[in-house]
């Protein structure tokens, strides 16, 4: 894993377009401007082509569109394909309501994406397997869980992240693991939001969307569980703020230290 991806990202300051939703989207600005980038959201779809050429990525968070806006996600990622600039989907709730399945699965069949970043429930239905997913949440499954994320990664020809209690990476073939110490993310609405955001940062500095994808994951699981540890007691609302500020404080050193993959 390039875990010094996170040095490169602070010294490069890559400008990531975020297209958001209303419920996270200031965790997800100052998340990722905490790190080291360069947030700018839009939701215009006339300002969509200047937007995509001055950006190291396009993050497209699926969690509260509208039918207006999907316009605009549309122009913004023709753009993105265009420009060359890698695309990163959050694809929330799409295991719950098949309307989000169905414009989702829409946009990706328009569309070359570099990764795609949901939870079991998301991944499974976009993966075209049996999930019950609960709104946002990942729900319940009996499907395993590395061969739904290859058959997505497979089928949409791009790196899938399945967060979970262990996050599954792959490119369709390889597959790394992250073991989560804690699971106190759960308190916090947004955390995968953030992490989707993150991933999209480091595919703004690093071309190989395999790598940037494992870096991201484990800066921002690292982070959390450095959080955690720092808590006497599981606090909800301080975690979301200290989240924050550990994007700010972590170094390669203590992703190092801290990181438990394989
Ligand atoms: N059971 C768990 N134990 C430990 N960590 C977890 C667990 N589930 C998720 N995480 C971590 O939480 C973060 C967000 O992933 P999650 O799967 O909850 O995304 P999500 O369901 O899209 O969240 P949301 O939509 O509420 O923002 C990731 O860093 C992931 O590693
Ligand atoms: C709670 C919620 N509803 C739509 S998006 C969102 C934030 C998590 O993605
Ligand atoms: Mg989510």
């Amino acid at each position: 894993m390039k875990i010094d991806l996170l040095g490169t990202l602070r010294k490069k300051n890559p400008i990531a377009f975020n297209i958001s939703n209303f419920v996270t989207v200031q965790d997800v600005a100052n998340g990722i401007n905490a790190l080291g980038a360069s947030p700018i959201m839009s939701e215009e779809k006339n300002e969509a082509e200047p937007m995509v050429q001055m950006a190291d990525s396009v993050t497209v968070n699926l969690g509260a569109f509208t039918e207006g806006q999907l316009e605009q996600i549309s122009a913004v990622t023709t753009f993105a394909n265009q420009y060359k600039k890698p695309i990163i989907i959050d694809p929330v709730a799409v295991g719950a309501v098949d309307y989000r399945k169905e414009r989702c699965n829409e946009l990706l069949d328009q569309i070359d994406v570099a990764v795609i970043r949901g939870n079991a429930g998301e991944i499974a239905a976009l993966a075209d397997v049996e999930w019950n997913a609960k709104g946002i949440d990942a729900g319940e499954g009996s499907g395993d869980l590395e061969e739904i994320a290859k058959k997505l990664a497979k089928k949409r020809n791009c790196v899938v992240v399945e967060s979970g209690k262990t996050d599954i990476i792959t490119d369709g073939e390889a597959v790394v693991r992250i073991y989560n110490e804690t699971d106190l993310f759960k308190l916090h609405v947004g955390s995968g939001d953030m992490l989707s955001s993150t991933i999209g940062c480091f595919c703004g500095v690093e071309h190989d969307y395999f790598e940037a994808a494992q870096t991201a994951t484990a800066v921002f699981d690292v982070a959390g569980e450095v959080v955690a540890k720092s808590m006497p007691k599981p606090l909800a609302g301080s975690f979301g703020v200290q989240l924050i500020d550990e994007l700010h404080l972590i170094d390669t050193k203590t992703v190092e230290k801290y990181a438990n993959f394989e």
